[in-house]
């Protein structure tokens, strides 16, 4: 499977992106940066986090409108998976292919520390290798973490079974808990914990590993034949 982690100027966890994919993992992967970059040969995109454009006017909102985003939303057009991080989740949200908006944490400090996580869907291509409930241990690092949907669009969340990650115990203020969630078609993820900081015990956790073996297991029952 051949992963495309995008490159913002101000991205900051694309190498730990790439090193999860490539080097823990062991499937393909490529660094690209967002200009001039062509999408066509890969079967997942992945936004990592950072700080994109400085964060300035809103976090993600000056990336979502570069060329790049025009083929991302493509490529998930396409049904192919897409997996938004932190940085990334924000910038999936700004470019509309995910619904909400992220708001200061509520103590408004930037905030890094591992969180408690409970797996809400596990029946998505990102997640069917845990337990529906299932605890995990991913590291956050935001100042813009506060997820923020109106009710209508919450109630469309939940609905939906949208909602695939939540906080156990809510660390920025996010509307009903929510860590990460998938657009109704289920193969755009947006999450703001870090499952790729989470690939190795020696690290803290291993508990990412599963989400982006899914993804493989998933794309590689569809898509390769005798998988
Ligand atoms: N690690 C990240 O991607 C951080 C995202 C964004 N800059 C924030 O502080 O909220």
């Amino acid at each position: 499977m051949k992963f495309a982690v995008i490159v913002f100027p101000g991205s900051n966890c694309d190498r730990d992106m790439y090193h999860a994919v490539k080097e823990v993992l062991g499937e393909e992967a490529d660094l690209l940066w967002y200009e001039n970059s062509n999408l066509e040969n890969y079967d997942a995109i992945l936004i990592p986090g950072g700080f994109s454009y400085g964060d300035y006017l809103r976090c993600g909102a000056v990336a979502a409108t570069s060329d790049v985003m025009k083929q991302v939303r493509e490529h998930a057009e396409r049904g192919k998976p897409v997996l938004g991080v932190c940085n990334g989740f924000q910038i999936l949200t700004e470019s509309g292919l995910l619904p909400g908006a992220f708001m200061r944490n509520q103590n408004v400090s930037f905030m890094c520390h591992q969180e408690e996580l409970v797996v809400e869907n596990n029946e998505t291509v990102f997640t069917s290798g845990y337990e529906k409930g299932e605890i995990v241990r991913f590291p956050i690092a935001h100042g813009e973490g506060n997820y923020f949907c109106d009710e209508e669009a919450l109630q469309q969340l939940k609905a939906n079974n949208q909602i695939v990650f939540t906080y156990k115990n809510n660390p920025n203020g996010s509307v009903s808990d929510i860590a990460g969630i998938m657009n109704k078609e289920g193969n755009v993820l947006g999450l703001m914990p870090h499952p790729e900081r989470a690939m190795e015990a020696i690290l803290g956790s291993d508990d990412g590993m599963k989400l982006f073996k899914s993804l493989v297991e998933n794309w590689r029952k569809t898509y390769v034949t005798n998988a």
